[in-house]
């Protein structure tokens, strides 16, 4: 296992790498950071694992915001440019879905397949977006805690273990690197470059997840012709930390189906 960093002029982008075969890189959701892939990682030992911490987020540096979405998207660029990332899968998780889009649309030759797992082309108005912006950079991370876990776990689960510890680390976040990817959250709007992807696509929702509903998810996914949709029962926002045996199994099988193994 490697952990390095890329330098972004002014802040660094920080991944950690593990494993050998056909590359597969990993983006985090809002709030989080790279670890919520580190189980899941664990059950593909015969593929190299590029798991990114976004801007503002995990070790990565944290500039002022706000952040565009172009510029996360320049940031995981950077770091598979670095790593000779060529022919991957790209999961991206929430937020990191909407990367995933987005690379995929700008760097079509790096890729070969795409996970939209619990995401969507568009996360509602910017309205409100702007207004958590400014609430954390107010009030700091407990503002937003407990709505957070409420929409991402559900009321049944939300003192589980996977919440638990998402709840810390949701609480570590740097307020300012949370408001601007926000900020970046806000301006996107990714129906129509969605719309013209040619590549292969598995889309994964959770039956329980209250941020972003399977309805929704799927509404992205059948943007790409032949995408697949899969739907984990008893999952959240977060089914890499409710189900991390299961999640790999999803993706392995995706793997299998367009030679990635
Ligand atoms: O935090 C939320 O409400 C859900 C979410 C949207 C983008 C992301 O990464 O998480």
């Amino acid at each position: 296992m490697k952990t390095g960093s890329v330098d972004r002029g002014g802040y660094a982008i920080t991944y950690e790498m593990a494993g050998d075969g056909p590359d597969v890189v990993f983006a985090h959701a809002l709030g989080l950071d790279r670890q919520i892939w580190d189980d899941v990682a664990y059950h593909l030992p015969d593929h190299r694992t590029i798991r990114i911490d976004m801007r503002g987020h995990g070790r990565s540096g944290v500039p002022d915001g706000p952040y565009s979405m172009g510029g996360l998207i320049a940031d995981t660029e950077a770091v598979c440019d670095a790593l000779d990332v060529r022919d991957a899968v790209f999961v991206g998780l929430s937020v990191g879905g909407m990367i995933g889009q987005g690379l995929a649309v700008k760097r079509l030759d790096m890729l070969r397949g795409l996970v939209l797992s619990n995401t969507a082309a568009k996360f509602g108005q910017p309205g409100p977006w702007q207004e958590r912006a400014a609430l954390v950079r107010k009030q700091g991370m407990k503002a937003v805690a407990d709505m957070t876990l409420e929409k991402w776990f559900g009321p049944k689960d939300r003192d589980g273990a996977a919440a638990t510890w998402a709840r810390e680390r949701l609480l570590q976040c740097d307020p300012e690197g949370y408001a601007g990817c926000c900020e970046a959250i806000a301006g996107t709007d990714f129906y129509s470059p969605t719309s013209g992807l040619r590549l292969p696509t598995l889309g994964i929702a959770g039956d329980r997840d209250g941020s972003t509903p399977p309805d929704l998810v799927r509404e992205t996914v059948e943007l790409i012709p032949g995408a697949e949709f899969k739907l984990m029962r008893g999952s959240g926002h977060l089914p890499c930390l409710d189900a991390p045996s299961d999640y790999a199994r999803l993706l392995y099988g995706f793997f299998r189906t367009i030679g990635h193994v």
